[in-house]
């Protein structure tokens, strides 16, 4: 038993002889009441490049294609999902679980903001305490039919993101980072991580790209040049998307309306990608 909390799964840069072929502990499961389809982690190496964001508009604009959609908000010690969505009402729940939040559009969200008497309620919870909740979040939790669950990650690569990526069911990764060189490094270790997890990358969002001037029309590159597309091919990321700084969105997520915001097809590459590995999963579990 100890052994096997000290592992932290990552064969790839575990380096302990044998250790490979012991075995890994079995992933959670739903509860009767939920049927999730295709579940999408996001994830970012470091904080504040607007992985919140970008989760809030995948699953808006996945919504906005008719699918069932869920947020499993387990950035647990700095949620903010509930805020961008402008969802306050508390959780509740009955025999068949605890019911997620619904957004305007109806996004189903899970999140530790929705428990606490109040929002500004700081959250300084060990590890295993933050592992519990997200465990609590998956299966204990009546979610229904989704098509597609999005988890908003915590950033970097601590012990949620191996609990998360060792014990769902996740089918895929989209990334996002910020255009300085150094987010691009960090950027590299989350996707060698989920490479060394067996989870696929199936996106790059590169956020805060360029700002476009309202006067002249230019597109001006204030954190430095773009580097997603560079970044996708070195790590072989198939799909690939710039979002510009537009105060239009830290707006929009403080009045707790992103799903208002139009990306004008920046997504729809991603999107696509997601679609396809899901079609592909749901082929291969009908033969
Ligand atoms: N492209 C953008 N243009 C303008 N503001 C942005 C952009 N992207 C993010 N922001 C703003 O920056 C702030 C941080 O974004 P967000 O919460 O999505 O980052 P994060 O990576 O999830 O942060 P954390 O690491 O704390 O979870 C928010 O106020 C958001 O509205």
């Amino acid at each position: 038993m100890a052994e096997e909390q000290e592992c932290s799964h990552s064969c790839g840069s575990c380096g302990v002889e044998g250790c490979g072929e012991r075995t890994a502990p079995s992933k959670y499961t739903t509860n009767a009441a939920s049927n999730v389809k295709h579940v999408i982690g996001v994830v970012s190496g470091k904080g504040g490049v607007g992985k919140s964001l970008v989760t809030s508009l995948l699953a808006s604009e996945l919504r906005k294609k008719g699918f069932n959609v869920g947020i499993l908000d387990a950035d647990v010690t700095g949620p903010s999902i509930p805020k961008t969505f402008g969802v306050t009402d508390k959780l509740h729940a009955d025999e068949t679980g605890i019911y997620p939040a619904l957004t305007d559009s109806g996004i189903k969200v899970m999140s530790v903001n929705l428990m606490l008497p109040k929002g500004d309620m700081p959250v300084a919870w060990r590890g295993p305490v933050v592992s519990g909740i997200i465990k609590q979040f998956w299966d204990e939790t009546n979610w229904g039919d989704v098509d597609y669950m999005l988890i908003d990650m915590p950033p970097g690569t601590s012990d949620v993101f191996l609990t998360v990526f060792q014990m769902l069911p996740v089918d895929g990764i989209v990334t996002v980072s910020a255009p300085q060189e150094l987010v691009a490094m960090i950027v590299g270790k989350a996707v060698n991580l989920a490479h060394d997890l067996d989870v696929p990358v199936v996106g790059l969002v590169e956020n805060m790209a360029y700002f476009k001037c309202d006067e002249c029309g230019k597109e001006h590159h204030i954190f430095g040049e773009p580097q997603g597309a560079a970044v996708a091919e070195k790590y072989g990321i198939p799909a690939v998307a710039t979002l510009p700084i537009d105060p239009k969105f830290a707006a929009l997520c403080d009045e707790g309306k992103v799903e208002e915001y139009d990306v004008a097809g920046a997504l729809d590459d991603i999107i696509a990608h997601v679609e396809a590995a899901k079609r592909e999963e749901a082929e291969e579990k009908a033969e």
